[in-house]
């Protein structure tokens, strides 16, 4: 691991040992936020993140090390769709973690896809102060990915969304990848977390991963992510770091 200012960086030679640096890394950090609070409060992205962060920690090894009945789960950004939709983000976390996993259904907090993309924002920012607190809510970990564009969240380059301080979680009606409507924590939020975990992977996230690590003036929405009070490490597969050579 090494570690450059509050951003650490763990290169991993295929996305097989990324999963399993990740799982252990999640388990310890699932045991601390038990130890000391009783919960864990997360927030998941969708894309190839869940995919990537399920795979091993589905396992019976450590599914009984992960302490999944602490766990309190919501979203980092979702699309606006049904939630069995295939483009759902919280329908692809379904499949790949809570089918498997003993998170009771009631600490995990889905968008509410029949409302119009500006009441799901509204309507999901009341569901964080239930749950988390008055105020810009504290995640113990967000689990980011980034897409080949330097996005992260739906928080994408040159959208004036970027700007957005006053709200927890905004809406956004034209994303450049689609589907167009979303909804998103914004850097308020992100940047109040305890721990961030961004997990890249591929080739075709290497000019980002080299905009975001090499050039101290990339304006990258995933550089900009710099918790105040609160660590960021890295997942990258050989792929990915590729970008980081010279
Ligand atoms: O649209 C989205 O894309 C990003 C990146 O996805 P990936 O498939 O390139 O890993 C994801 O982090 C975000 O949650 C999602 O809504």
């Amino acid at each position: 691991m090494q570690a450059e200012g509050s951003i650490s960086l763990q290169i991993s030679a295929t996305k097989d040992v990324l999963s399993k640096q990740l799982a252990e890394f999640v388990i310890q950090k699932a045991a601390e936020a038990k130890r000391e609070k009783g919960k864990f409060v997360v927030a998941l992205s969708g894309g190839s993140l869940p995919k990537t962060l399920a795979k091993d920690l589905v396992t019976d090894d450590c599914k009984t090390r992960a302490e999944f009945s602490s766990w309190h789960v919501y979203f980092a950004d979702e699309r606006c769709v049904p939630l069995d939709h295939e483009d759902s983000n919280y329908g692809l976390s379904k499949t790949e973690l809570f089918d498997k996993v003993d998170i009771p259904a009631d600490q995990i907090y889905p968008i509410d896809p029949s409302l119009t993309p500006e009441e799901c924002a509204a309507a999901y920012a009341k569901s964080l102060e239930a749950g988390i607190g008055e105020g810009i809510p504290v995640f113990d970990l967000l689990f980011l990915g980034i897409g080949p564009d330097g996005h992260t969240c739906s928080l994408f380059p040159g959208h004036p969304l970027l700007q957005e301080n006053s709200k927890t979680v905004a809406h956004i009606l034209d994303s450049p990848k689609p589907p167009p409507e979303r909804v998103t924590l914004t850097y308020p939020v992100l940047n109040a977390a305890k721990e961030v975990v961004f997990v890249s992977t591929g080739s075709s996230k290497k000019d980002a991963m080299r905009s975001i690590l090499k050039d101290p003036n990339s304006e990258l929405p995933a550089k900009l992510v710099r918790p105040s009070n609160g660590s960021v490490t890295w997942f990258i597969d050989q792929d990915a770091a590729d970008g980081l050579k010279n």
